[in-house]
C-alpha cells in the first residue's frame, strides 16, 4: 500500500487517463495529490467520486509523498523530478528527459519487469509509438530472435497533448468551412493533411521521434545489435497511434506459428480477418489498454521478414497505463 501518491500533471492528457488507470488497475494509497502549474492550480477534479484540489507543483509539495507518477513536459521533469527524489519518493515518468540515462530504467512490465529492480529514485515510461511497437515485437523475439524492424508510424494528434486535438478539431472546422487553420501546435495544418515529421531533426535525416524508435527500443531490449529504421507521420486522428512493422527474426518462424505468438502474448490482442474487414483500426482501440495485432503476414521474398500492423491508445499503453502498471510493480515489491 503506497502512503502518498502524488500525480504531476494531472491536468494534461496523459495525467488525466493516469488518474482513471489509478482506479481501473486498483492502485492502493491512503492518500493522493495532484499537482500542476499555477495555470490549474486551485481547480477541482473528480477522482473516484471524490473531488481533489489540485496543488501547485513546487518543491515542499513533495514532502511526505511516496511514489509520483509524472506526465509534464521534458523542461519540467528535468527540474522537478529531482525536488520529489531528494525528498525520498519514487518518480515514474512519462517524459522524455531521463530515459536514456543508464542510471534510469526503461520500462515495459511485460517486457523487461526485471528492469525495476535497478531503478535510483526513477523509473521511466517509454516514448508511445516505441511501446507499442516493442510490445508487438516481444514475442517474436522471444521465439525466433530479432535482427531487422522497418515501421511506418500513423500517430494520433493527442501524442502532442490536448491542445493539439483542440487544434485539430478547430482546423478541421475551418476547412470544411472554406477557410485555412493555422498551426500552433505542428508544423503545418494538420487537418485532412498529413505531416511526415514528429518532432525536431536529430540524426542523419531523422527525427526525434524516429530516434527515440531506435534507441529506445535497444535500451528495453538491451540489445544495440538490432536495426531498427522509423519513419514518424502525424495523421488526423484523435486518439490512437498505428503502426505498419515489418520486421526480421533471426530464424524463420511459420505464420501459424506467427498467430500464436500473437494471441497468448500478454498485452497483445489480434485482430486478423481481412475476408470478414476485420483488423484493428484507432476509433476502435481508444480507451483499450491493449496493444492490437492485425494484417500479420509472411514476406513473399525473405523467410524471417514478417509485416503486420499495430495500434494502440497513445495516451493508455503509450503513458498512463504503463506507468501505473510500473506504479503497481513497485508497490508490490
Ligand atoms: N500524449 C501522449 O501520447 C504521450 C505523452 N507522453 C509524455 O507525457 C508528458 C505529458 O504529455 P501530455 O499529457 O500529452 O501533455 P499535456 O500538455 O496535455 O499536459 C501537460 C501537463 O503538465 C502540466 N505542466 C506543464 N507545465 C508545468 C509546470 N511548469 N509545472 C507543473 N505542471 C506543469 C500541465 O499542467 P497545467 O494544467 O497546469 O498546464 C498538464 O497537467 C510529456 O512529457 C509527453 O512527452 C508520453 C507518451 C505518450
Ligand atoms: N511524441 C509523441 C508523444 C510523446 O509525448 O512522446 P515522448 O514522451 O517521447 O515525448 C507523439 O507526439 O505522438
Amino acid at each position: 500500500m503506497i502512503k502518498t501518491l502524488a500525480v504531476v500533471g494531472a491536468t494534461g492528457a496523459v495525467g488525466q487517463i493516469v488518474l482513471e488507470e489509478i482506479q481501473k488497475q486498483g492502485v492502493q494509497y491512503e492518500a493522493l495529490k495532484l499537482l500542476a502549474s499555477s495555470r490549474s492550480a486551485g481547480k477541482t477534479v473528480q477522482v473516484a467520486g471524490q473531488d481533489i484540489t489540485v496543488e501547485l507543483m513546487e518543491p515542499a509539495a513533495f514532502e511526505g509523498v511516496d511514489v509520483v507518477i509524472a506526465s509534464t513536459p521534458d523542461e519540467v521533469a528535468a527540474e522537478c523530478v529531482p525536488w520529489a527524489v531528494e525528498r525520498g519518493a519514487v518518480v515514474v515518468d512519462e517524459s522524455a528527459f531521463y530515459r536514456m540515462d543508464p542510471r534510469v530504467p526503461l520500462v515495459i512490465p511485460e517486457v523487461n519487469p526485471q528492469a525495476i529492480a535497478k531503478h535510483q529514485g526513477i523509473i521511466a515510461s517509454p516514448n508511445c509509438s516505441t511501446t507499442q511497437m516493442v510490445v508487438a515485437l516481444h514475442p517474436l523475439r522471444q521465439a525466433a530472435g530479432l535482427k531487422r524492424v522497418v515501421v511506418s508510424t500513423y500517430q494520433a494528434v493527442s501524442g502532442a497533448g490536448l491542445a493539439a486535438q483542440q487544434e485539430l478539431l478547430n482546423n478541421t472546422q475551418s476547412r470544411l468551412s472554406g477557410q485555412t487553420g493555422s498551426a500552433a501546435i505542428f508544423q503545418h495544418d494538420i487537418a485532412l493533411n498529413l505531416i511526415p515529421q514528429i518532432g525536431s531533426h536529430k540524426h542523419a535525416g531523422f527525427t526525434s521521434e524516429e530516434m527515440k524508435m531506435v534507441l529506445e527500443t535497444h535500451k528495453i531490449f538491451e540489445d544495440d545489435s538490432i536495426a531498427v529504421n522509423a519513419t514518424c507521420v502525424r495523421v488526423p486522428v484523435l486518439i490512437g497511434h498505428s503502426e505498419s512493422i515489418y520486421c526480421e527474426t533471426a530464424e524463420p518462424l511459420e505464420l501459424e506459428q506467427i498467430f500464436e505468438l500473437f494471441r497468448s502474448a500478454e498485452g497483445v490482442t489480434l485482430i486478423d480477418d481481412l475476408p470478414n474487414k476485420s483488423y484493428p483500426m484507432p476509433r476502435d482501440c481508444a480507451d483499450q489498454p491493449d496493444v492490437f495485432v492485425g494484417r500479420v503476414r509472411k514476406d513473399l521474398n525473405h523467410p524471417c521478414g514478417i509485416s503486420f500492423w499495430c495500434v494502440s491508445d497513445n495516451l493508455r499503453k503509450g503513458a498512463a497505463t504503463n506507468a501505473v502498471q510500473i506504479c503497481k510493480l513497485l508497490s508490490a515489491r
